[in-house]
């Protein structure tokens, strides 16, 4: 089955339980955003997607193959802040993501390979609109120029499963609508499936084709860390942006490290 599928997926760290019962089936293509109160396993879920941690049960398949346990070129992420290498040019840092999977012991391609990643690498570029900006380094770039580099350089291998963790939370509102439109044209045009973690509902609701909501739905106030969070809502928005449902925001608003209902 083509897609992402997650079965009775758990996730614990020493006498704490993150993770529980996490069941789903993402297709390939969709756009999933991610919304929960700070600290309830977000990121650990992007990470087991991305392979960094691997489910303490449970199972996760790609394409109904069960994941590769180490990171690779199928899949792509993108952080808040420092997904880049900022001693390397914009044209290097792309190129390098397309020459690790493929010379990972040097890290490095002979001339003529060479030469077809650094075109790739700089149509890449062209794509995220920092064709101005090849030989720049990240500490010349603005933040949404960092942004947009971080994408080129996971998107550069044609990944099938793109993994955003809060990518525009660092950036200004006027970068940040830039920069969701410029991640919608991306999914729209290679058909990559996205995950995409936000604390922004609105923006959850208007770039995701299906919302997640993790939050715990058991809490003992005598051991706080037994019961993990899960998937308590999963909204298919089917390609209208949504509006943000009151009760979520009440939900949500009520939790600590509550996302942000403002709209961005
Ligand atoms: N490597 C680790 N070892 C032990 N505990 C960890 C580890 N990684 C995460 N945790 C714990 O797992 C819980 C969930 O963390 P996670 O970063 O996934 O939450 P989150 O929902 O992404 O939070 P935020 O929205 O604030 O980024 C936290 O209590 C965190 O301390």
């Amino acid at each position: 089955m083509s897609g992402v599928t997650i079965r009775n997926v758990w996730k614990e760290y020493a006498g704490q339980t993150v993770l529980e019962r996490l069941n789903l089936h993402v297709a390939s293509g969709e756009f999933v955003t991610i919304v929960g109160a700070s600290g309830c396993g977000k990121t650990t879920f992007l990470r087991m997607l991305l392979g960094q941690e691997s489910p303490t049960r449970g199972t996760i398949l790609l394409d109904g193959q069960p994941l590769p346990a180490e990171p690779g070129p199928e899949r792509g992420i993108v952080f808040q802040r420092y997904s880049v290498f900022p001693h390397l040019s914009a044209l290097d840092n792309v190129t390098l993501a397309l020459e690790l999977p493929a010379s990972p012991v040097l890290g490095r391609l002979f001339a003529r390979e060479k030469r077809i990643a650094r075109d790739k690498a700089a149509a890449m570029l062209r794509a995220v609109g920092l064709e101005h900006a090849f030989d720049r380094y990240p500490s010349e770039l603005s933040g949404g120029m960092q942004q947009r580099l971080a994408i080129a350089q996971s998107l550069v291998s044609a990944p099938k499963v793109l993994l955003l963790d809060e990518p525009f939370g660092a950036l200004d509102p006027g970068i940040r609508g830039d920069m969701q439109a410029l991640i919608r044209q991306i999914w729209q045009q290679t058909g990559v499936t996205v995950f995409m973690i936000t604390h922004d509902l609105p923006e959850a609701f208007a770039l995701g084709s299906r919302v997640l909501v993790f939050d715990k739905p058991r809490i003992d106030p005598q051991a706080p860390q037994a019961y993990g969070a899960t998937i308590t809502y999963d909204i298919p928005l089917r390609g209208r942006p949504g509006q943000v449902p009151d009760a979520l925001v009440q939900r949500l608003s009520s939790a600590p490290g509550a996302p942000n209902e403002e709209a961005s």
